[in-house]
């Protein structure tokens, strides 16, 4: 069966080691809670299809490791990439406290424009918390990040990460701040949004060829 969508839009999830990264991948691809999850080594890779906003997107996520001795491998990804969840574990000052590393590595090595969603995971485990809502709210607005806290155990927020994160986007390319046909914008059209655009040039005058521009 071909997949049909609007958008494809890559995304990156970053964070320190331990922070639930892998976790809250599957979640949102397989809708359970992943047991015995292992570090990462390198990348790991899902995809999924979406509807937001009226549109279907395609998600094609790159969960990197978190250890720093896989720093090299994971950052060669971030280029190119329109979305990012920057994660760090409720449970874990410490990984709060990393979070402006990885800020900075994702706004220099990806795209200036990425679009990225702050995720305190691990939410469920309130009773272990060492980083409050309002800190981490607070580093956000500082920032300029979007924050949800998640737990990828109970699945709660998770999908709405994801949708949040991609209808930013969405609504970044509606008002022309993001360019699709930019390369390295990371994102691309999809088949549904290149039907769309080669009825209308063929209405004009380019002909359904010009797909092959994007
Ligand atoms: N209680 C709880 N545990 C979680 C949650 N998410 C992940 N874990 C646990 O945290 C540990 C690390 O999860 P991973 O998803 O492997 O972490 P990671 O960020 O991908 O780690 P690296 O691949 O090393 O970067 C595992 O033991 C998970 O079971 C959560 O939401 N709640």
């Amino acid at each position: 069966m071909s997949e049909t969508y609007d958008f494809l839009f890559k995304f990156l999830v970053i964070g320190s080691a331990g922070t639930g990264k892998s976790c809250i991948l599957h979640q949102f691809i397989e809708n359970k809670f992943k047991q015995d999850s292992n570090h990462t080594i390198g990348v790991e890779f899902g995809s999924k299809i979406i509807s937001v906003g009226g549109k279907s997107v395609k998600l094609q996520i790159w969960d990197t490791a978190g250890q720093e001795r896989f720093r090299s491998v994971t950052r060669s990804y971030y280029r190119g990439a329109a979305g990012a969840l920057l994660v760090y574990d409720i449970t874990s000052r410490e990984s709060f406290n990393a979070l402006s590393a990885w800020l900075t590595d994702a706004r220099s090595l990806a795209s200036p424009n990425i679009v990225i969603l702050m995720v305190g995971n691990k939410k469920d485990l309130d009773a272990e918390r060492e980083v409050t809502f309002l800190e981490a709210s607070r580093f956000a607005q500082e920032n300029e990040l979007m924050f949800l806290e998640t737990s990828a155990m109970t699945g709660e927020h998770i999908e709405e990460a994801f949708l949040k994160c991609s209808n930013t986007i969405l609504a970044k390319i509606e008002t022309g701040e993001l360019d699709p046909e930019r390369i390295g914008s990371g994102i691309q059209y999809g088949d549904h949004a290149l039907r769309r655009l080669n009825r209308g040039s063929a209405r004009t005058s380019a002909g359904p060829d010009c797909a092959c521009k994007i």
